[in-house]
């Protein structure tokens, strides 16, 4: 099983460029679905043990894909009949699957896709995405492990109130709607950038999307999309976390490719904690020196505070001065990385929804275990400042989200090195 091994002490220096965001490119692969005609060429498409997985659901739906390493670029024909259905042994790996449903649906009157359950962060239903499906004209039924959708002739399109704005929800019935007839509206949508991205690549085929960004979207369906080029935007929450990263060393680090506007609520809540970020024509300068103040956060949908971020900054929260108060707000379990915090000595207690801590730790290596794919890089950015020497296993959730994150670090000055046989396996092809 592979380690990464952290030994703390180290401030960071340098400059670190972000990747394409996981978030946006795996709706993005997913909408590549809706072309019937031509190629879709994706750009920025970050080296992930998830777009790996996107990309065996999408070979397995029919499609043709040619990825270019060089380029970071996926090439994707899916001009071939689709075939309509999803396997559990992918939607298992990752839950993001379920994202091929709309386009399937879209494209085949019929969509089948294996029922993704609950994961480490919640139960996670899909119930929103349904919802929308249905007032569409789908009909869903369930049995087997699979959820089907099922429309005679084309979706027809409809007014669609989220009772909250999933972002997976509203990025289902985007392309669903996209190839529906008429005009469908979505109201409380998701305003995550990556709904912008996802929004901006559906027009890049020939698709009529307005208001992404805004709590009503508003998509005009066409009768056929066709492939075309698309470059994936930067990955707020890699940004966000070298930002910590910085931040927790008393570092300074320069993030080339970060987009400040995607980030306001966590660069606020740095800023209030003392931590100094500057726009630079490099990328964004986060620098931290001596003592730096707790503060109370609470996650919400964009543009409030991402719960993606929560647990890193859990991480700097323990090295500031003072009481501060994390809430979890979107998911209803995303604090499983509390108790391998206090393996290091952290100093918080759960109360509810929320984690209180009382600051700063004094905080001490040890050996953990990432509990998600946030937790796994927050365990390591704790690493980073702790007494001695931190172990950090289960890294199958690291690689699902960061690229490299270790050789980053390692090139920034950390003491960070990375054992065992899986990261070679890593860096193998995504396709
Ligand atoms: C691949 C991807 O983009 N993942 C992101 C996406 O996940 P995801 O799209 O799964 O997140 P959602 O916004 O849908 O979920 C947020 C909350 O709504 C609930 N819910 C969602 C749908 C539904 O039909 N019913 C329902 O109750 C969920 O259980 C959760 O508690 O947004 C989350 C919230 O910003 C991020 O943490 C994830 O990193
Ligand atoms: C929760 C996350 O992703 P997913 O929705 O793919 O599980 C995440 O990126 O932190």
């Amino acid at each position: 099983m592979d380690k990464i091994i952290v030994k703390g002490g180290r401030a960071l220096t340098g400059n670190v460029r972000v990747e394409g965001a996981k978030n946006a490119v795996l709706p993005v692969l997913a909408a590549a679905l809706l072309a019937s005609k031509g190629k879709n060429i994706i750009n920025e498409v970050p080296s992930l043990a998830d777009v790996k997985t996107i990309n065996e659901v999408l070979r397995s739906l029919n499609t043709k894909i040619d990825y270019k390493p060089e380029n970071k670029q996926v090439i994707i024909d899916s001009s071939a009949p689709l075939e309509s259905e999803a396997q559990f042994e992918y939607v298992r790996k990752m839950r993001a699957s379920i994202l091929v449903m709309g386009p399937i649906l879209a494209r085949n009157g019929f969509a089948r896709v294996a029922l993704p359950g609950g994961c480490a962060i919640g139960s996670r239903p899909i119930d929103q995405h349904l919802k929308g499906f249905e007032a569409m004209g789908a009909s869903i039924s369930f049995g087997q492990g699979f959820v089907e959708a099922r429309t005679e002739g084309r979706l027809q399109g409809a007014k669609i109130y989220l009772d909250f704005p999933s972002v997976g929800a509203t990025e289902n019935i985007m392309t669903a709607a996209a190839l529906a007839e008429g005009t469908t509206v979505i109201e409380n949508a998701a305003k995550e950038p990556e709904i912008v991205d996802l929004a901006n690549f559906i027009n890049n085929m020939g698709g009529k999307v307005k208001g992404a960004g805004t709590d009503v979207i508003k998509i005009e369906g066409v009768k056929e999309l066709v492939g075309a080029e698309h470059t994936i935007i930067p990955d707020r929450i890699e940004s966000g976390t070298f930002m910590v990263a910085a931040a927790i060393t008393r570092g300074d680090v320069i993030i080339e490719n970060a987009v400040p506007e995607h980030m306001t609520a966590l660069i606020s809540k740095m800023q209030e904690m003392g931590v100094k970020i500057t726009e630079t024509e490099q990328g964004l300068r986060v620098k931290a020196e001596g003592e730096l103040k707790s503060v109370d956060i609470k996650t919400m949908p964009h543009p409030g505070f991402p719960t993606d971020m929560q647990s890193q900054m859990m991480s700097l929260m323990m090295t500031a001065h003072g009481t501060g108060i994390i809430t979890e707000t979107v998911f209803e379990n995303r604090f499983m990385h509390v108790e391998e915090f206090r393996r290091m000595n952290g100093n918080l207690k759960i109360e509810g929804r929320s984690v209180i801590m009382e600051n700063p730790s004094d905080l001490q290596g040890a050996e953990v275990a990432a509990t998600d794919l946030r937790a796994a890089a927050a365990l390591i950015l704790a690493g980073l400042v702790a007494d001695g020497i931190t172990r950090v296993t289960e890294l199958k959730h690291l690689d699902r989200g960061y690229v490299n994150f270790d050789k980053k670090l390692a090139a920034l000055g950390a003491d960070v090195e990375r054992v065992g046989s899986e990261s070679a396996e890593r860096e193998t092809q995504l396709v």
